[in-house]
């Protein structure tokens, strides 16, 4: 299966390497690689890092952290033959750049097949857009913000809560209907990302339901295949008020053709899954949304209604 990229571009100084490193070492127990601009910037310590022959350095957490090397895909590439293989790659893009040219490089379909964009994340600086209202015009920041799943309000520790009120509508103007998190250091949930290999029993058997401070969970299984069509209706229904939703699909008249399905934010993406084992159900599926807005029963009875 491939490989699941989370792409976190940013204003400048706005904490995209803060927030890496927050991922890299929070202990998620999956390996994952991050390409980062500012190699110096990862301020791991030092008897954490062991470097490494090829300009990869290792974390003793298994994590690695490489700086771009000659162009982006070559720099997959040698993550892609790392042994063992990375469960999840972080690419940081300069605070400088549009990413939507990096998300169209990784939309090529031989990437893909082995690293597949899963979210794209922006950093927004709390405290820049409280001071300089304008930021949010600037051509830069509006693209960044455009090619947003997710949007991290980051330094929420340097404004008011009334700056802050007031922040939140002037993002959702700029970027409507995005998720909007709010983070100090980078501080983001890591089981929003890289939510794991289904296979390997992160979705329950059974339907479930759990929650963190500030996020619910809930999974839902099915026997029966789902109809496509309902489906689709579903998950437009659902999307607003989800920040996550994984799982295992299958569907009428593609039964044996098992579908990886990933959404975060607004992006939702289709992509072939491996056969599932004979002991798991042939759907499955996790819904992630912040507390309050997942409405269990409502949301149950919609997908239940997708059975084919
Ligand atoms: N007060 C405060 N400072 C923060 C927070 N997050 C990051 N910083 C600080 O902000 C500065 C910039 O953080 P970085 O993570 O380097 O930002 P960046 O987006 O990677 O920066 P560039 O790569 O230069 O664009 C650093 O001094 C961080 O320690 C936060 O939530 N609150």
């Amino acid at each position: 299966m491939a490989i699941p990229v989370l792409l976190v571009s940013g204003f400048l100084g706005a904490g995209k390497t803060t927030l890496i490193n927050h991922l890299l070492t929070q202990p998620h127990g999956r390996r994952l690689a991050a390409v980062v601009n500012d190699f110096g910037a990862i301020n791991i310590d030092a008897e954490l890092l062991s470097a490494r022959a090829d300009g990869v350095v290792a974390l003793q957490n298994g994590c690695i952290c490489c700086s771009l090397q000659g162009d982006l895909l070559r720099t997959l590439g040698l993550l892609l033959r790392q042994d063992p293989v990375p469960e999840g790659i972080i690419i940081e893009t300069s605070g400088v750049s549009d990413p939507a040219e990096i998300v169209r490089s990784l939309m090529d379909p031989v990437i893909w097949r082995e690293a597949a964009l899963d979210a794209v994340l922006c950093l927004a600086d709390a405290r820049a857009l409280a001071d300089r209202p304008a930021l949010l015009q600037d051509p830069l920041c509006q693209s960044q913000l455009r090619a947003a799943d997710i949007i991290v309000l980051n330094k929420v520790d340097e404004v008011s809560a009334e700056e802050l009120a007031a922040l939140r509508p002037r993002l959702d103007a700029a970027r409507p209907g995005c998720t909007i998190l709010e983070a100090v250091q980078g501080a983001v949930p890591p089981e929003l990302f890289f939510t794991g290999d289904p296979w390997r029993g992160s979705i329950p058997a059974a339907p479930s339901r759990f929650s963190t401070p500030r996020f619910e969970t809930m999974s839902w299984t099915s026997d029966a295949p789902l109809s496509l069509p309902r489906f689709q209706a579903a998950v437009s229904r659902l999307a607003p008020r989800l920040v996550r939703a994984k799982g295992i699909l299958q569907f009428a008249g593609r039964e044996g053709q098992p579908m990886l399905f990933q959404m975060v934010g607004q992006r939702a993406t289709f992509s072939p899954a491996p056969p599932p084992s004979p002991d798991a159900a042939p759907v499955r599926l996790v819904l992630i949304a912040e507390n309050g807005r997942l409405r269990p029963e409502a949301t149950t009875a919609l997908l239940e209604s997708c059975r084919a």
